[in-house]
């Protein structure tokens, strides 16, 4: 605890009161306020490290043990025997679907990938060279001004139409802002294919030439959509909860997701982790990065290791690793130098007591880049396809909030400004 105090106002109070300031602490510090209005406590928690914000149904995180369930499946099984579409049914409404439903699902979801041709004209206010992620959060909050059949929040058929859009959408955003990128004509998406085979055809398909993409890179294209799908009350779910409990329309709480998911500590990590091995270049080198990452005055940091949860192993770092390994070893590129160099920085960082003591894994983003560099992907793009596979977590999230009882999100500071001071002329400063 510091010397330090900080003023407290309070709703209903005249005057504000002085408290102390706690520092330095992981966990909430409760402040008791209900002495004072009879109104209960402030818990003062930074960075939300043990702050509950809702109830939720969906996935359950055992951070200690590293387990992930969504709907109380194990994401190994999901991702060794479901897809991503079936799961984003699973993460919708809370149970796998039969034959008949998912069938229904997948092709209604199929029927929505177009988008307004309109929207196409967005594009050409960008910079060629704008980062995808930039675009992204401009094109798909602009959805809310294209679909006026989704935005009615209080009325579920428009809550479901909109979750079908935004699912079918995404992918087809996400590659026409790679199109834009590099000069090329958007793709228009082909419905014969499945989803993660006609994100690649819109992505690297051309309109004079009919799309061969290879299912090896499909299956891994669905297995990293599926492995994003959700992550319970991260900071972009939490990002459009928060903006959704406002009464805001999906498109604009999922932009909002996006604009949160971006930052290199959460989605953008992905990138910066491909980054960082191109960086290192070389396993020789690795021992220089790891004195960096634990040289205190030195903000580097590891990319893709450590989590806010998980203080043992990401389940679904195991899944990418291994996922890497079938998918370079069926391309011919096993002896890929940025796999050896993740492999062996893996090994250093669980041996070195540095990050034992401070219970730092890899996590999602270590492996994913290493398969999206294989399949052909520009690391730009890579927090782009995080997105794509976010959506549903996002979405179902949102719809399990406005479909129970909710109120807007709100929370409080301790306020540690200047007291009440009067205005000073210009002349007099
Ligand atoms: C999809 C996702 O969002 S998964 C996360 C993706 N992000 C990354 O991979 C970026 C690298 N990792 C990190 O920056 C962090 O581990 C986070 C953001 C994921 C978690 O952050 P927090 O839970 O707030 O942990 P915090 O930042 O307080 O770190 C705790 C301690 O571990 C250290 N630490 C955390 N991550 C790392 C790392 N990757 N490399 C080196 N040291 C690290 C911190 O310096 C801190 O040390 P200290 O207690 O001596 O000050
Ligand atoms: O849960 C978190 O804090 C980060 C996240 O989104 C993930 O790991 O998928």
């Amino acid at each position: 605890m510091s010397d330090k105090k900080a003023t407290l106002t309070i709703d209903g109070m005249d005057e504000a009161v002085e408290l102390p300031i706690y520092s330095g602490t992981i966990g909430p510090d409760v402040v008791d306020v209900g002495s004072l209005t009879g109104k209960g406590m402030f818990t003062y928690d930074p960075g939300f490290v043990s702050t509950a914000s809702c109830e939720s149904q969906i996935t359950y995180i055992d951070g200690g043990k590293g387990v992930l369930l969504h709907r109380g499946y194990p994401i190994e099984q999901l991702a060794e025997h479901s897809d991503y579409l079936e799961t984003c049914y699973l993460l919708l409404y809370g149970e796998l679907p039969t034959k008949e439903q998912k069938d229904k699902f997948v092709s209604t979801v199929t029927n929505h990938t177009m988008v307004h041709e309109q929207l196409a004209h967005f594009f050409n206010g960008f910079r060629r060279d704008s980062h995808p992620m930039a675009i992204m959060c401009g094109v798909v909050g602009a959805l809310s001004a294209f679909y006026h059949d989704s935005l009615d929040i209080s009325d579920e058929q428009h809550r479901q139409v909109a979750a079908f859009r935004l699912i079918a959408k995404m992918p087809t955003l996400a590659a026409m802002s790679y199109k834009f990128s590099i000069g090329q004509p958007f793709m228009y998406p082909d419905n014969s294919m499945g989803y993660a085979e006609n994100f690649l055809h819109m992505m690297f398909g051309v309109p004079c030439e009919k799309s061969n993409i290879s299912p090896v890179l499909a299956d891994a294209m669905d297995k990293i959509f599926l492995l994003h799908a959700d992550h319970e009350q991260n900071a972009s779910t939490s990002t459009v909860r928060l903006a959704g409990s406002s009464g805001a329309n999906p498109f604009a709480c999922i932009a909002a997701g996006i604009a949160a998911l971006w930052g290199p500590s959460h989605g953008g990590a992905n990138e910066a982790v491909l980054d960082m091995l191109q960086e290192i270049g070389d396993v020789s080198r690795i021992d220089e990065f790891v004195a960096r990452a634990k040289d205190k005055n030195d903000p580097f940091r590891l990319m893709g290791f450590g989590h806010r949860v998980y203080k043992n192993f990401d389940p679904r770092a195991k899944v990418m690793k291994k996922a890497a390994d079938e998918v370079l070893a069926e391309l011919g590129l096993e002896n890929d130098p940025l796999l050896a160099i993740a492999k062996r920085l893996e090994e250093i960082a669980l041996e070195d007591e540095y990050f034992i003591e401070k219970k730092l894994y890899p996590n999602v983003d270590f492996y994913s880049g290493i398969i999206l560099k294989a399949i052909g992907i520009p690391t730009s793009m890579f927090t782009v396809i995080f997105a794509v596979g976010r959506t549903i977590g996002w979405i179902a999230h949102w719809h399990e909030m406005i479909s129970g009882s909710y109120r807007i999100g709100r929370p409080r500071q301790l306020y540690t400004g200047h007291d009440k001071r009067d205005f000073v002329p210009l002349e007099d400063r």
